[in-house]
């Protein structure tokens, strides 16, 4: 029987020939990667089972083809499994290598263009580079991990999470440039909240997506994304001053509550209302809100509700009458995606964000930045997929060869970079003119613009998705495994394509508004 492995013996060296003769079912040994492992007690524990490690070309024998066909590089960094290795091959270097938290990768295409060697762009400067540094290390080591746990267990993210966010004022850096970050400490004091712009911002959203969590992202404060900016923009000075700060620390959370059963974009169709009491000093709010995210754990509700004059947006506070439910949905319950009811909820009427009537007005003012901000994410995250695929093809071997020799996938391959790297540069040039235009001139010219931008991120993101399953075939469609990461982005980035405006209704207005925008004397 061999010697039960320890953490001191992993320094150990052996020959090949030494390793081989350990090729027994009570004395087995395996070779990854030039690191040994003592696998004679773990096979009888083996997921893959026993059988496996049972095969002359297994037994004492080099299996890194074997591993890395059937498992990612993750599992032997586990600590169960890392406990396996007992010692090293004489004079050999292992090759594969992980990631270290906080670094670029280097597999090609794996990163947008400006962070890969060599290349050049004319948009970021030092602090953008500082910036991505920063929360790429605060990603992988804060985020990451709460994320993949709470997909697990399905609870809201950490408040852990949410305090070491507040502590950097990322949580008010998401909302965007602008006076809500006068006087903010940013990244602890990397950046100056004068100097923080568009491309800041997409710097931060494309760190904080490459999570592989799609639910959790949202959890994370999406619904402060969405659901402060009309208090920050059209709340009474009171109001603003109370609950900005409590979102913005952590502490609190709030969501935007617009959507029903009965309607969704289409705000006349929506049947919540607010009725003034006699005095004229409350409204009387009754109705109910579908697919609400993070409205499970909100303690604020921006609610679109109809009024007398039309429409109105208006702030509640959870309390009496208000009830919120989990909505299953296809991405995790972290996100907190409710079914809100509202009955006879009484509000002050200082709560009124802008003027009454002119909700419309309200909501318009955040879609484009909502809409954006789904764009970075969407051209980042596809980019993770184009990684998974660009790796899986090199180290899958399919008869005899790597996956990456049949021209079918190469062809797959192709049409997958080509779109990220479209749907990055057109993002990149849409970010520009937000740097670049007054808001009043992006509210005129960019909703079109940014309505098609993510019309073609959400289809190239869906169809890079498919190219991704084909490519992992089972693993692909499997909730563990290889293939992990596929099987969650294919199940969830319809998302991207609903939330926020629906793919085919953003690309409507998007040519709607360059049909008005024809001049009288064009012809053929
Ligand atoms: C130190 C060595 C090994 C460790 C720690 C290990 C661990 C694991 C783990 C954790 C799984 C579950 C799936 C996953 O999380 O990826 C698994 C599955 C599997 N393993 Fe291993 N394994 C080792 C070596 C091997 C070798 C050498 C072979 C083949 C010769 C093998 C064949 C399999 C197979 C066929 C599966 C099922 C894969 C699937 O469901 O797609 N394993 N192994």
């Amino acid at each position: 029987m061999a010697a039960a492995p320890t953490a001191s013996t992993s320094s150990r060296e052996f020959t090949r020939e030494e390793v081989a003769k350990h090729n027994k079912v009570d004395d087995l040994w395996i070779i990854v990667d030039s690191k040994v492992y003592d696998v004679t007690r773990f096979k009888d524990l083996h997921p893959g089972g026993i059988s496996v490690f049972l095969e002359d070309d297994i037994m004492g024998q080099d299996a890194t083809e074997a591993f890395y066909g059937l498992h990612r590089h993750e599992v032997l960094l586990r600590p169960q499994y890392a406990r396996l290795q007992i010692g090293t091959l004489v004079g050999e270097k292992s090759v594969v290598t992980a990631r270290a938290p906080g670094a670029l990768s280097d597999v090609p295409y794996a990163e947008p263009t400006w962070l890969s060697k060599g290349y050049y762009s004319p948009y970021y400067k030092e602090s953008h580079r500082d910036l991505q540094k920063a929360i790429r290390q605060f990603t992988d080591d804060v985020i990451y991990p709460d994320a993949q746990a709470r997909e697990e267990d399905g609870k809201r993210p950490s408040q852990s999470v949410f305090d070491a966010c507040a502590e950097l004022n990322i949580l008010a850096m998401r909302m965007g440039p602008g006076k809500h970050l006068k006087g903010l400490k940013l990244m602890n004091g990397l950046i100056q909240p004068e100097e923080f712009n568009y491309f800041h911002e997409l710097v931060l959203h494309q760190e904080m997506c490459r999570i592989n969590a799609r639910g959790y992202s949202d959890g994370l404060g999406s619904g402060s994304v969405i659901g402060l900016p009309p208090v920050l923009n059209f709340g009474a000075p009171a109001i603003r001053n109370k609950i900005v700060p409590e979102v913005l620390s952590g502490k609190k959370f709030i969501a935007l509550a617009i959507s029903e059963a009965f309607a969704g974009s289409d705000v006349q169709g929506l049947r919540t209302h607010a009725k003034k009491t006699e005095d004229g000093k409350h409204w009387i709010i009754n109705g109910t809100k579908k697919w609400i995210t993070n409205g499970t754990f909100s303690h604020y509700f921006t609610v679109g509700c109809k009024t007398d004059n039309g429409f109105t947006v208006i702030l509640v506070e959870r309390g009496e009458g208000v009830e919120t439910k989990n909505i299953k949905t296809a991405y995790s319950s972290t996100a907190g995606t409710a079914y809100i009811t509202f009955e006879n909820v009484k509000v002050p009427v200082e709560n009124t964000l802008g003027k009454e009537g002119m909700g419309v007005y309200v909501m318009l003012s955040n879609f484009n930045h909502e809409r954006w901000v789904m764009c970075c994410a969407g051209a980042r995250t596809q980019r993770v997929i184009v990684e998974e695929c660009l790796k899986w093809t090199t180290q899958r071997k399919a008869f005899g060869k790597p996956l990456n020799s049949q021209a079918v996938i190469r062809a797959k391959l192709a049409e997958m970079i080509a779109r990220a790297e479209a749907s990055q540069a057109w993002l990149e040039n849409i970010t520009y003119q937000m740097c670049n235009m007054s808001y009043k001139d992006q509210a005129e010219k960019l909703a079109g613009p940014i309505g098609l931008l993510k019309m073609y991120i959400t289809r190239n993101a869906q169809a890079t998705a498919q190219d991704a399953v084909q490519i992992f075939g089972g693993r692909g469609i499997t909730k563990t495994g290889m293939g992990r990461f596929i099987e969650h982005y294919h199940r969830t980035v319809p998302y991207d394509a609903i939330l926020g405006g629906a793919e085919d209704v953003l690309g409507d207005l998007g040519v709607r508004q360059a049909i008005r925008g024809m001049p009288k004397n064009a012809r053929l």
